[in-house]
């Protein structure tokens, strides 16, 4: 029989694409009935009276589960149990399961291959993928005992469970033991069997009861095909471990890759391009400027230009990568992908355990956002905006200084300006299409929306920069320092060229001009208002009129008996007084008014955007494209957690009311260490993180099941629509469904857990770190108090009874003062603040495979241990099985094609205890 590979992998569980699935030939087989989204098919193993090739020498069993197709009658390796030591009886915890997508039918036959394992650390090898067709040969590290198969078919209709088959010899005589294959049902009662387990875990031997667990279905409770569009490539594990009561609890790990990696990044560049290209446009608008400002305008200008292509490049290059949704580790230094994260994944735990609701856990996991093909070799963002910062302040003097908070604001009236400007026009039309209808009702509302977009347009402009930028710009023209100014409007028209650039003062130095007339602004900006007030004050009258003459008419227009009216009401009660003809010279005025306006207000904020560009340009330009870069790789982790956790929250009220008036806790556990280019990664990735405080979420409904979310904004402020079929729309709290914004909190604590963290604590610094970590906790604590305020009393009295959130705060606090080395203890209790506040939980290191798996694996087992009463003999066994057979190790292979994470012995020794492999699961790889 012919052993095949499919794509690269010996053993993960990346199946054949659904068009093969479906192949003409393939329709003749039975599929498995099955329920949308939940496994196929699931089963663990237990073997009985193995018989050991020497006498005396204790079995250490593994068994390996292959796949034979039914029509190629290939066979594929699918998964392997844990290694149980020590015994002819194995129990494995490490269970079997067939995710929905995955081509198996009644007629696939599955073989179950016994190994006897005598070098852990050589069965690894054994087990990873190796060069093509190049096979070791089965007996190093292991040796064959036995196997036996079955068709599917034939374990879904037995009604033997577990189904017992005899293991053979290669050659198919002898009979080496028995193996058991019980079909599971992760909510459903296994069978009475009773058995026992025995381990050896730190030399301590534990007997237990194999009971059945209580009844509880977790069906249909993900059935969700919105978050099917999104979620993609799942990897299954399934798991058994015993509760401290000797019962069974059953653990479902999934880990999906997301088309969000790709489809955000490219929805991003987008809108960049948008916005720099429009911004570009606004400074060719700028008009004349005096010689100096004119170079440095043309200057800028070819540079925006050159980073609008290459934004256009990057984008050209994502727009090829359709379908995909994975980034690797290996890729991460490609410019191609600079902006797609590394490594997402969805990591979930779902939990069945006696006595206690199914659970699920979700943790993103993500290479920490950061520019890599830029590189680290002058630090991260945080520092380099830093720097860049203080020398613009102090060096500058061809421009005019602003600080980044009056130059966002620039953005944002800008922006503003944009969005309202053909909205009041809109609503403008519509007043006058009210008019001409004469209808009354019509004509109030059309009114109202009118004044409420024209108010918030007057507003504003309120601002003292707007005023200020108009000096500035004033000065810039052609003669702006002529002893009378003409008015800006006639400015351009002056030709006094200016070869020197105007004198500026640093700090304060927007400019002052004495014989600046400063009220002609206010003038122009009040015409706006006073015209609108015309409006109101015009149709206040026309509609008095209109009931005036209905009362006059008796409410009809036939004003059969009525007496003679009056000579005003002759005029007034004219049938259909012309509303369109009164109002439309004055909307014509509030138009042009405000045309006038936003011309002056564009110019001299967009004269503003010209200083942030002007100061040492390629770097500037280099900078926005690293924090862009970096924003992008977490906005996309970030929509794809946002996604998932309202998906799983839809049921629970308290949630949704929690969403929409206190806003979402997100909380990204770094594993990098503070030295060398991990430095650079983590100043990178705490921007990165920070800024996702300008994203809010808005759920709309989708209208079709594949509605990908969609991203408008700039990079001051970007909305995130996410859509929701109609049944969940509808169910969704009013404040919601009417597009109220959803903010985010997001946090970050890191702690660097390498060999690399023992050189910075020793040697080096770790005050990045520190300062991180005490930043951010104070974050959580306004998140906290926030979430008191706003929550309603009784749901605050209930929290408070089960959750003393008030005293992990105080525990994180003195964690963070502690200033103890490796403090994992910041980790655990940051994750546990934010699963209790209903967060979302990312984990990220420099590739989100290695460290991040250890991490992962170790929350799931403290979970299953705390919260699940997984038996405390047990918490290294859970927690070897999951590293050694989970879906980590399936996430080094696709990353790296070898399953093994790379660290190696001395790495090891450098990391906290509960961060290490188990043996014979690491070592270097050759990647
Ligand atoms: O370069 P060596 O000496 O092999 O060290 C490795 C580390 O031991 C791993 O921890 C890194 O992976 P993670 O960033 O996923 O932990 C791994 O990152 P990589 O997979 O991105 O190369 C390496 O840095």
């Amino acid at each position: 029989m012919e052993i095949k590979e499919e794509g690269t992998s010996e053993e993960g569980q990346h199946f054949l694409p659904t068009a093969q699935a479906n192949d003409p030939e393939d329709i003749q087989f039975t599929s498995i009935q099955k329920i949308p989204n939940e496994p196929q098919l699931e089963f663990i193993l237990a073997c009985k009276d193995l018989v050991a090739p020497v006498c005396d020498r204790k079995l250490n069993t593994v068994v390996q589960i292959s796949v034979i197709h039914p029509v190629e009658q290939t066979l594929t390796r699918y998964s392997s149990t844990e290694i149980v030591e020590g015994t002819k009886d194995p129990l494995f915890l490490t269970g079997v399961t067939f995710p929905s997508e995955y081509p198996i039918y009644e007629e696939t036959r599955i073989k179950l291959t016994v190994y006897d394992v005598k070098d852990k650390s050589h069965d690894t090898i054994r087990t990873s993928v190796l060069p093509e067709r190049k096979d070791p040969p089965p007996e190093v590290g292991r040796s064959f005992l036995g196997w036996a198969s079955f068709k599917v078919g034939e374990l879904l209709r037995s009604k033997e469970q577990p189904l017992s088959l005899s293991l053979r010899t290669s050659d198919g005589g002898k009979v080496v033991g028995t193996i058991e294959v019980s079909l599971v049902k992760m909510g459903e009662i296994e069978d009475g069997d009773t058995d026992h387990i025995t381990t050896d875990v730190q030399g301590q031997k534990c007997a237990l009861a194999y009971e059945c667990t209580a009844p509880e279905s977790v069906s249909g409770k993900d059935n969700l095909p919105l978050l099917n569009a999104v979620l993609k490539n799942p990897v299954c594990k399934l798991y058994r471990f015993p509760t401290s009561d000797n019962k069974w609890m059953r653990i479902r790990e999934q880990m999906s890759e997301s088309i969000l990696s790709f489809h955000i990044p490219k929805e991003l560049i987008s809108l960049h391009i948008k916005e720099d290209l429009c911004r570009n446009q606004e400074l060719k608008d700028l008009g004349d400027l005096s010689p100096h400002w004119d170079n440095l305008r043309k200057n800028v200008l070819t540079h925006c230009d050159q980073m609008v292509t290459m934004y256009q490049d990057i984008l050209t290059e994502l727009s090829k990568e359709t379908g995909s949704s994975f980034k690797s580790s290996s890729s991460k230094g490609e410019k191609s992908l600079e902006f797609v994260p590394i490594n997402l994944h969805l990591q979930r735990m779902q939990v069945h355990s006696p006595h206690l609701k199914d659970a699920l856990y979700d943790v993103i996991t993500v290479g920490a956002p950061a520019a890599h093909f830029q590189g680290f070799k002058n630090g991260g963002l945080r520092k380099l905006l830093h720097r860049f910062e203080t020398e613009r302040r102090n060096t500058g003097y061809q421009f005019i200084y602003y600080s980044p908070e009056n130059t966002a604001k620039a953005k944002e009236v800008l922006s503003n300006i944009n969005q309202l400007q053909p909205l009041i026009a809109t609503h403008a039309d519509l007043l006058l299409n009210s008019a001409s209808q004469h209808s009354a009702d019509s004509l109030k509302s059309s009114l109202k929306l009118l004044s409420e977009k024209t108010e918030l347009f007057v507003h504003a402009f309120k601002d003292q920069l707007v005023r200020s930028a108009l000096l500035a710009l004033y000065t810039a023209r052609p003669g702006g320092i002529l002893k009378k100014p003409p008015s800006p409007k006639d400015s351009t028209e002056e030709t006094c060229p200016q070869d020197e650039p105007p004198q500026l003062r640093r700090q304060d130095s927007i400019p002052h001009h004495s014989d600046y007339d400063e009220e002609e602004w206010d003038r122009v900006w009040a015409n706006v208002g006073k015209s609108l007030n015309c409006i109101i004050a015009t149709v206040d009258k026309l509609i008095e009129r209109d009931s005036h003459n209905e009362e006059g008419t008796g409410g009809s227009s036939s004003n059969d008996g009525d007496a003679a009216p009056s000579l005003e009401d002759s005029i007034t009660s004219h049938p259909k007084e012309d509303w369109y003809g009164q109002l439309h010279p004055l909307i014509l005025t509030l138009k042009e008014c405000m045309g006038e306006v936003v011309s002056r207000a564009k110019q001299s904020l967009t004269f503003v955007l010209l200083q942030e560009l002007a100061y040492s340009l390629p770097q500037c330009l280099m900078l926005t494209l690293r924090r862009d870069i970096v924003f992008s790789q977490a906005l996309a982790g970030l929509v794809c957690g946002f996604i998932i956790k309202l998906h799983t929250s839809l049921h629970d009220p308290h949630f949704l009311q929690q969403l929409h008036t206190v806003g979402l806790l997100v909380q990204y556990e770094g594993l990098l260490s503070t030295y060398s280019d991990e430095i650079g990664m983590l100043e990178d990735m705490a921007v990165g993180i920070s800024d996702l405080r300008k994203v809010a979420f808005k759920i709309t409904e989708a209208k079709s099941s594949d509605d990908l979310p969609v991203l408008t904004g700039r990079r001051e402020h970007y909305v995130v629509e996410v859509k929701l079929p109609a049944t969940l729309f509808e169910s969704l709290p009013l404040q919601i469904k009417e597009g109220q914004l959803l903010h985010v909190y997001p946090v970050l604590f890191n702690v660097g857990i390498n060999e690399q963290q023992t050189l910075a604590e020793r040697f080096g610094d770790v005050s990045l770190q520190e300062s991180i970590n005490q930043e951010n906790f104070e974050l959580v604590q306004e998140y906290y108090s926030i979430f008191m305020e706003k929550m309603p009393p009784d749901y605050i009295s209930h929290f408070q009874e089960q959750n003393d959130l008030k005293g992990l705060l105080d525990n994180l606090h003195q964690n963070i003062q502690a200033k103890k080395r490796k403090n994992v203890e910041i980790m655990w209790l940051a994750a546990t603040i934010c699963r209790k506040l209903n967060g979302i939980r990312f984990t990220c290191c420099k590739s989100a495979k290695d460290r991040t798996s250890m991490s992962v694996t170790l929350e799931q087992c403290s979970i299953l241990r705390d919260e699940h009463q997984l038996h405390k003999d047990f918490f290294i066994r859970a927690l070897d099985c999951m590293r050694r057979e989970g879906c980590r190790i399936e996430n080094v292979l696709k990353n790296i094609k070898c399953r093994r994470y790379a660290f190696n012995m001395l790495q090891l020794m450098a990391f906290p205890k509960c961060y290490r492999p188990p043996e014979g699961t690491y070592g270097k790889a050759d990647t």
